[in-house]
């Protein structure tokens, strides 16, 4: 069978599990009866798509939950699948999600692949009618993201972008602040992105790449590949690094933008919107082996004059600047620092695991229809802004974007929004 056509659930079962869907959330309401697959114990069916770094660490807490099962888990890579298999030993193991898919106990699934899989993996589980926990960057490109926001909503499912930080007490402090103007107007938001980590200076400082060689073994590397182009593997190419080739993630614009960006995004109530003119310069790492931009400067301006101006400097988060303060959320945990201070007086932010909060949300979303806190417009909207500093980055000049049409003035732009995918694979 063509991986396209997997990739397409029959429309008769489709329906059904889109009213399923819509049944569970009206009838997990009180006094209704769940329709989730383990209904019987209460307990809700989950799979792992990708179990790597964010994927093990979402493994290890699932499976610590009393009410639901980690009944599947998908990974290309053997090793990954086998150590996962450890910490979930019931799970059934493959190295292709689509088999996961057709499972009537897999109520929901959590997505932690590379970003180029985000869309593919999203828009094939909300067709099957899977609740989607999906890490951020939700998508990989802006086309992506509003096919998969589509999807979502199509099918009625429950979408949770992996974009915890919304999670902390610090946001939502930070929001309420904003929202009862103890700031005054915001007129301007900044951006810090630092590239001090240690695994950015090593990406800016790569002078040789290893070699190409024969992918292992245990990794089916084709469908890692996935819908892009056929590039010989490298263990610098895969494996984490992948967020620096364009062609599977970002770069740090993306990777640490997507929580970054997206506070500033959900602070102030930019989530179904996003910036009106996009400027944005940046330079590449110096041998030329990772393709993201390494260091950057962009401004954004939004419709009604906010500016987002956003580069390297540290420490790593977002400062909200009003006529009347500023507000520092740092990430991670977004601790708050104010100016004058006395914005944060009575203010005291419990320690909290934001991941916890952030998948327990989605769970809850799942059971009882409660909104989540990052929806797929949401995610889409965040990634969609830094994908457009990246394209302006990349092909050398400012434009302007329709938010609302998800155009530019710059019709090259408009023909970078959506990757080309290497057959079977398609949207
Ligand atoms: N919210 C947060 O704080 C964090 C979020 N993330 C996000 O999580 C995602 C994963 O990142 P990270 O864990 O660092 O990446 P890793 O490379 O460590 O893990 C990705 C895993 O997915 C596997 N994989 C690749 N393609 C597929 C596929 N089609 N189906 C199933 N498995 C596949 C990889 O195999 P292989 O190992 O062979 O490459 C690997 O096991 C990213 O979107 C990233 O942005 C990451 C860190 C923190
Ligand atoms: O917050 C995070 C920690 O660092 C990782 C590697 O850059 C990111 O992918 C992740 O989102």
């Amino acid at each position: 069978m063509s991986r396209f056509q997997a990739l397409n659930v029959p429309t008769g079962r489709r329906d059904f599990l889109r009213q399923a869907t819509t049944l569970a959330a009206a009838a997990a309401l009180p006094g209704g009866s769940p329709l989730w697959a383990d209904a019987a114990n209460n307990r809700l069916g989950v799979a792992c798509i990708g179990v790597g770094g964010m994927g093990t660490s979402h493994l290890t807490w699932l499976a610590k939950q009393p009410d639901l099962r980690v009944v599947a888990i998908a990974d290309v890579d053997k090793t990954h699948r086998q150590a996962a298999g450890v910490l979930a030993p019931d799970a059934k193991l493959t190295g292709d999600f689509r088999t996961i898919l057709d499972r009537d106990d897999v109520d929901a699934v959590f997505i932690a692949t590379p970003d180029h899989w985000h869309a593919l993996t999203t828009i094939a589980a909300a067709r099957a009618g899977k609740h989607v926990y999906c890490e951020k960057p939700l998508a990989n490109s802006i086309g992506e993201g509003r096919a998969m926001a589509d999807a979502v909503r199509a099918a009625g499912v429950v979408l949770q972008t992996g974009s915890h930080e919304r999670s902390n007490p610090g946001a939502t402090v930070a929001k309420r602040l904003v929202a009862e103007g103890k700031l005054g107007r915001i007129h301007t938001v900044r951006i810090h992105l630092p590239n001090s980590d240690q695994h950015l200076q090593q990406v800016e400082n790569f002078t040789s790449p290893p070699p190409d060689s024969d992918p292992p073994a245990k990794l089916d590397y084709d469908f890692w590949l996935g819908h892009t182009p056929v590039a010989p593997y490298n263990e610098k190419r895969a494996h984490f690094w992948w967020r620096f080739h364009s062609r599977y993630g970002g770069g740090e614009m993306t990777d640490r933008g997507a929580h970054v960006i997206d506070l500033a995004q959900m602070i102030l109530d930019r989530d179904a919107t996003g910036p009106t003119r996009i400027e944005a310069v940046g330079s590449r790492q110096r041998a030329g082996f990772y393709d993201a931009f390494i260091t950057f400067r962009f401004e954004n301006r939004y419709a009604d004059g906010l500016r987002m101006i956003g580069d390297n400097s540290g420490p790593r988060g977002v400062t909200l600047i009003g006529e009347a303060g500023e507000l520092f959320v740092a990430i991670h945990g977004c601790q708050l620092t104010a100016q004058p201070a006395s914005l944060l007086a009575g203010v005291t932010l419990p320690r909290v695991d934001a991941y916890e909060i952030h998948r327990r949300g989605f769970l809850e979303g799942v059971r009882s229809g409660a909104p989540v806190a990052a929806p797929a417009e949401a995610g889409h909207r965040t990634a969609t802004v830094c994908h457009l500093n990246n394209l302006a980055m990349q092909v050398g000049r400012a434009f302007d974007w329709d938010p609302a049409a998800e155009q530019s003035s710059d019709a090259e732009v408009n023909a970078l929004l959506t990757p080309t995918m290497r057959a079977p694979w398609m949207l």
